[in-house]
């Protein structure tokens, strides 16, 4: 059972001087374009009800304007929310009071930024303290925390020096390292590495991934691009005008959208490189059969019922085994056990292989190929239609 971090129920957002008005006509589902019309009123956030677990990767991706800064700034009332609950740790942020906030600002949550939020009269160490110094800590105490999130971030070198003479990589990385300094339990992280170079970007993506690795924090990412989503994310939030559309994994995303505008965003991905040999294993096309105690006469006459041209022998456990054909169990001399028949060999798919890697082994392989987990027990298989529609050709089935 995972456990919930942060969980928020009914949230709405909307700005304005009358945010009630608004909220009614909202809640009565009347449109956000007319209720700008009636209310000169803007919804932010819609509605927004869902549980963010602790230590996943969880990346809230939309359109500009769709809400997503918005969002996670509830998450640490630097925006306040104009209606329901944020719960961290199951208390209610929302009806804190501003001690309690600080308090759990201070210890629980950190946010990194776009634009780094340097400061550039202050040196790497005293930037990346600057959130301890703010809470009140000691220097000495403060510069032991510090440093260690500088280690962290690879930048112990550096604390003397200033802001200017950094890259963008680096000037991203103190930003980083000022947030884990305070050793949060929740990393709010807002478009952080947009304004990097590609290479830097996938460079602090790989550093932000080995860091959670050692260290598993809930990390709420938001970003624009895909690439950048499917990397980090657990589980990917879509948002269109305010309104959460979709949560999931990327790949339950990618195999069923939600609606067209969440379908957009997916469009152009490589799904042969995210969907995996179980995700599209069936067990419609195959017949299975268990060894023990079955004699070719009966296999031949279940293959008879099913309509089968072949079938998959399996043990006791469920692991695959070999594969009969009609043909092969007719060269057998009657009632002799499959143990004796004759026993195709055919290629056995790992689960885990994603599409790209197994296209040339469904390929060339007659029939359908089956899918085992790591002790070869038997998952299910996939025929080349599968594997063709799965990748969205639109290839002839092959009627096997
Ligand atoms: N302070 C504000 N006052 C009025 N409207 C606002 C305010 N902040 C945001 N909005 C509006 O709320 C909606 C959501 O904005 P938000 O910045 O959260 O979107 P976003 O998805 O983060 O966009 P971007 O990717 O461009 O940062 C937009 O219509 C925006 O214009």
């Amino acid at each position: 059972m995972k456990e919930v971090k942060i969980e928020l129920k009914n949230v709405y957002k909307i700005f304005g001087n009358s945010p009630k008005k608004a909220l009614t006509l909202l809640k009565k589902g009347m449109d956000k374009a007319e209720i700008f019309r009636r209310t000169a009123q803007t919804i932010g956030v819609n509605n927004a009800s869902f549980q963010i677990y602790k230590g996943e990767i969880f990346v809230i991706m939309g359109l500009s304007g769709s809400g997503k800064s918005t969002l996670v700034r509830l998450f640490n009332r630097l925006i306040e929310p104009s209606s329901g609950s944020i719960l961290i740790d199951g208390e209610d942020i929302a009806i804190m009071n501003h001690s309690e906030l600080r308090a759990v600002r201070r210890t629980k949550m950190s946010m990194v930024f776009q634009s780094f939020a340097l400061l550039p009269h202050l040196n790497v160490l005293d930037n990346a303290a600057f959130g301890l110094e703010l809470g009140g800590m000691a220097k000495v105490e403060r510069y032991i925390k510090a440093k260690e999130a500088l280690a962290q971030v690879g930048l112990i070198d550096y604390v003397h020096t200033y802001p200017d003479s950094l890259s963008g990589g680096m000037q991203q990385r103190v930003g980083l390292a000022r947030a884990l300094a305070n050793n949060p339990d929740v990393l709010l992280m807002d478009e952080a590495f947009s304004a990097l170079d590609p290479l830097i970007r996938s460079e602090m993506q790989d550093e932000l991934l080995k860091l959670q690795s050692e260290q598993e924090r809930t990390i709420v990412f938001i970003s624009h691009d895909l690439d950048e989503a499917m990397k980090l994310g657990d589980r990917i939030a879509i948002m269109e005008g305010g309104t959460v559309v979709q949560i999931g994994s990327p790949d339950e995303i990618l195999k069923n959208p939600a609606n067209e505008y969440v379908r957009s965003f997916f469009k152009g991905v490589n799904v042969g490189g995210v969907i995996t040999a179980k995700d599209i294993a069936s067990n419609q096309q195959v017949t299975m059969i268990q060894k023990d105690g079955q004699g070719t006469l009966q296999a031949l006459q279940i293959l008879k019922e099913h309509d089968r041209e072949f079938a998959y022998i399996v043990d006791r456990r469920k692991r695959f085994l070999g594969i009969v054909s009609v043909d092969s169990l007719r060269e057998k001399p009657k009632r002799e056990s499959i143990d004796v028949a004759f026993l195709k060999e055919i290629p056995t798919i790992d689960g885990t292989a994603c599409l790209n890697d197994i296209v040339g082994i469904v390929a060339s392989t007659r029939y359908s190929v089956p899918v085992v987990d790591k002790n070869q027990k038997y998952i299910g298989a996939i025929s080349k239609a599968t594997l063709l529609k799965a990748l969205d050709y639109h290839g002839e089935d092959d009627n096997e």
